[in-house]
C-alpha cells in the first residue's frame, strides 16, 4: 500500500522471500508491468516460487537468488537495445523459452533435505530460478538478460518501484516470537540475539537500501521497512542514507493517515507497535529519487 502500485509498474523486491509482499504486489499489478524478486536464501526463494505456482500468480514475475547488495539487473526488456528483433529470434537458439521446472518435485524435495540452507555470496552472479510467461524474460538471450547497464541508464530504465523489506532482528514480530514454541527456545540466541549477526545488520540494511535506490528510476518510489522496533535499524539507517544520497527525498505515505500507527523519530516515517496498532512491530519509510 505504501508503494502505491500502479498499472504498468516494474517493481523490484530486493528481500523477497518467502514472498507474502511479492504476492500482494503481483495481485495489485494485475495484467501489466512486472515484478523482480531477489533473495540471498535459495531455500526461502524456492518456497516463494512454490507459492507463485500454487496460486498462479507468477505470470509477470521473475525470481533471482542473488545478494541484494550487488544485484544490478534492470527490468527485462526495458533497456532500449536489449530486446532482440524478430529476425534475431529465428537465428538465436539460446533464447529463454517458456519456463519449465527442470527438476521434479521429488528431486527438489530430496535436494532440500540434503544439506543446510545455503546463502549465495556477494560475488556469485544472480541465478534465475523462475520466470513467468509475461515477465519479459521469454525471448531474451542470456546476454540480454544479464546485461549490466550504467547508473546513468538506470535513471531512465530502472524500476518504477522498489521494496527493501530488509533483513532485521525481527524483535517487533510477536508472531515470530511465538514460532519459538515450535523451533525451541534454545535457538532464540542464535536466531535473534546473536551479537555478531545483530552488530552488522545496520550495515547490511544501509547497503540494501543504497543498492535498491540505485536501481530506481528518476521519479520512482522506494519503501524501506523492517519488523524491528530499534532506532538503530530504522531511523539511524535512513538518516545515514539521506546523508549519503543527495537525490533521495523522504515522501509522505498518503495511506498512513488512516493507519493505526504513529510517526517515527524522523518526519514522514511510521511505526507500528502492539500497543498503538495492535499489530507486530513495523517501521516504514518511503523515498523518491530526484533528478539531480
Ligand atoms: C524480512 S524478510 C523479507 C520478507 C518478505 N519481504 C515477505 O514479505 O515475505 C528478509 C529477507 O531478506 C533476505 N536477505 C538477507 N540478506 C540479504 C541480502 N544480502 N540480499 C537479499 N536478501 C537478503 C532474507 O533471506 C529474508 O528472506
Amino acid at each position: 500500500m505504501a508503494l502505491n502500485i500502479s498499472a504498468g509498474d516494474h517493481v523490484l523486491d530486493l528481500c523477497a522471500a518467502p514472498g507474502a509482499k511479492l504476492c500482494m504486489i503481483l495481485d495489485l499489478l494485475g495484467d501489466s508491468g512486472s515484478v523482480t524478486g531477489v533473495d540471498v536464501a535459495r531455500h526461502r526463494l524456492a518456497a516463494c516460487r512454490t507459492m507463485l505456482q500454487k496460486y498462479s500468480l507468477g505470470d509477470r514475475c521473475r525470481l533471482f537468488v542473488a545478494d541484494g547488495v550487488t544485484f544490478s539487473l534492470i527490468p527485462a526488456g526495458s533497456c532500449s537495445d536489449s530486446k532482440p528483433c524478430e529476425s534475431d529470434l529465428t537465428e538465436k537458439v539460446d533464447i529463454f523459452k517458456e519456463w519449465t521446472s527442470r527438476r521434479t518435485w521429488k528431486e527438489r524435495k530430496k535436494a532440500r533435505k540434503s544439506g543446510p540452507p545455503q546463502l549465495v555470496s556477494r560475488s556469485q552472479p544472480p541465478e534465475l530460478i523462475y520466470y513467468g510467461r509475461h515477465s519479459g524474460v521469454v525471448g531474451l538471450t542470456k546476454e540480454d538478460l544479464y546485461k549490466i547497464v550504467s547508473d546513468r541508464e538506470i535513471m531512465s530504465s530502472g524500476y518504477n518501484k522498489v521494496l527493501v523489506d530488509a533483513e532485521c532482528t525481527h524483535d517487533g514480530s510477536v508472531k515470530h516470537i511465538q514460532k519459538f514454541e515450535h523451533w525451541g527456545w534454545k535457538t532464540l540466541q542464535r536466531r535473534v540475539l546473536d551479537a555478531e549477526r545483530t552488530d552488522n545488520l545496520h550495515v547490511l540494511q544501509l547497503s540494501l537500501l543504497t543498492n535498491g535506490f540505485r536501481l530506481l528510476k528518476v521519479g520512482g518510489s522506494l519503501v524501506y521497512s523492517t519488523c524491528s522496533l530499534t532506532v538503530a535499524q530504522n531511523e539511524d539507517v535512513i538518516e545515514q542514507f539521506l546523508k549519503e544520497n543527495a537525490s533521495a527525498e523522504l515522501q509522505e505515505i498518503d495511506a498512513a493517515r488512516s493507519w493505526p500507527c504513529k510517526g517515527g523519530r524522523v518526519e514522514k516515517t511510521w511505526r507500528f507497535d502492539p500497543l498503538t496498532s495492535q499489530t507486530s512491530g513495523l517501521f516504514v519509510a518511503k523515498f523518491t529519487k530526484l533528478a539531480i
